[in-house]
């Protein structure tokens, strides 16, 4: 059966190759010249202790990206969740017009990004967005869509198994920096801000005039994402301004330092450029499990981390400071943590 073609939650008529979402030449991503020979690492995490903390750190100096297999979390609520999410974005779009805003305070949205080009005109991401809070521990099902019938069961489920995969990572990565287990859990505070952000990049006539999330570095402290099996989208700036992708590993999630652990861990893991790139043929579905601050936590470098030879790159912030600087440079190739960095 020909499924109806996508329309935004914000548009009046099918998706279309417009204007609105075709970049200017300089910023177009140049697909055939992304690299297929370097990929980041797939790190299990049936590792025994002491090389699954040196094979985690390395991946978190070297490119701040890599996947994880045997997680722990089940293969089959994982499948579920995708479907779910995919489901919602075939919600008709009166249905998810109603979630629209731009308003950032709001806690369940749909939305779409934009990349402002020559710091004035907006051109749009050829994808949709939805992003709600949430919580490992608490209940928070009722702040979310009531459609697709069973995406709050579902979600409350998910979130339980990557609070408990969170943890674990935040204390394999305190590990690989030296520090006590609970050193960045306890840094990053015990009310930390926990947003899920489902992104829907539709199939694109054109992947090459269009971009389905603009280069960006994650500005919370770390990210778990769950993306489609069968299609590439998510690339990765590595050391040399080069992109590569980071084509999808069965059952394995991707793993990325986010701003705050670069600036605690005074710049030793890193929070890196990416972008999604959009599809000709495939639908693509990821959902991005982010964990932060929350915004009155102090941020800065963790004091072990500080000596001599290794003086503090930033200096220490309340979170809302931050968010405060990343709203401020909304559009734009954000160099948000760059604001709080310190002369050397
Ligand atoms: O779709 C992707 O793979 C990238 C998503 C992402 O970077 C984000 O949501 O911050
Ligand atoms: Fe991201």
């Amino acid at each position: 059966m020909e499924r109806a073609p996508f329309c935004l939650a914000n548009g009046s008529t099918p998706l279309s190759l417009s204007d609105d979402f075709i970049l200017p030449a300089h910023v177009r991503p140049v697909l055939s010249s992304v690299s297929t020979s370097i990929t980041v690492p797939v790190i299990d995490l049936n590792d025994k202790q002491p090389s699954l903390i040196k094979n985690i750190s390395e991946a978190c100096e070297e490119y701040g990206f890599f996947h994880i297999i045997n997680h722990g979390v089940p293969e089959e609520l994982c499948r579920r969740m995708m479907a779910a999410i995919s489901d919602f974005f075939k919600l008709p779009p009166q249905e998810r017009s109603h979630l629209f805003t731009e308003d950032k305070t709001k806690p369940l949205r749909v939305s779409n990004y934009y990349l402002k080009v020559e710091g004035q005109y907006k051109v749009t991401m050829w994808s949709e967005t939805l992003a709600h809070p949430w919580y490992a521990f608490d209940d928070f099902a009722h702040l979310l869509p009531r459609n697709p019938p069973h995406y709050r069961e579902l979600a409350s489920e998910y979130a339980k198994e990557i609070g408990w995969l969170m943890r674990r990572l935040l204390s394999l990565m305190s590990q690989g920096l030296g520090l006590k287990k609970d050193r960045l859990r306890e840094r990053l505070g015990h009310k930390p801000r926990l947003v899920s952000q489902a992104n829907y990049y539709p199939p694109c006539p054109q992947p090459e005039l269009t971009l389905g999330l603009p280069a960006h570095t994650d500005l919370n402290a770390l990210t778990v994402l769950m993306q489609s099996e069968d299609v590439t989208g998510l690339q990765v700036m590595i050391k040399d301004g080069e992109w590569i992708s980071i084509d999808p590993v069965p059952n394995a999630f991707v793993v990325n330092i986010g701003d705050q652990i670069q600036v605690l861990s005074n710049g030793r893991y890193k929070s890196v450029h990416h972008r999604a790139v959009t599809n000709k043929d495939l639908e693509r579905v990821s959902i991005a499990m982010f964990y932060g601050p929350n915004k009155d936590t102090v941020v800065g470098p963790i004091e072990e981390l500080v000596d001599e030879e290794h003086p503090p790159m930033y200096r220490s912030y309340r979170y809302e400071e931050f968010l405060e600087e990343f709203h401020r440079q909304e559009g734009t190739r954000r160099r948000v943590k760059e604001a709080f960095e310190l002369p050397n």
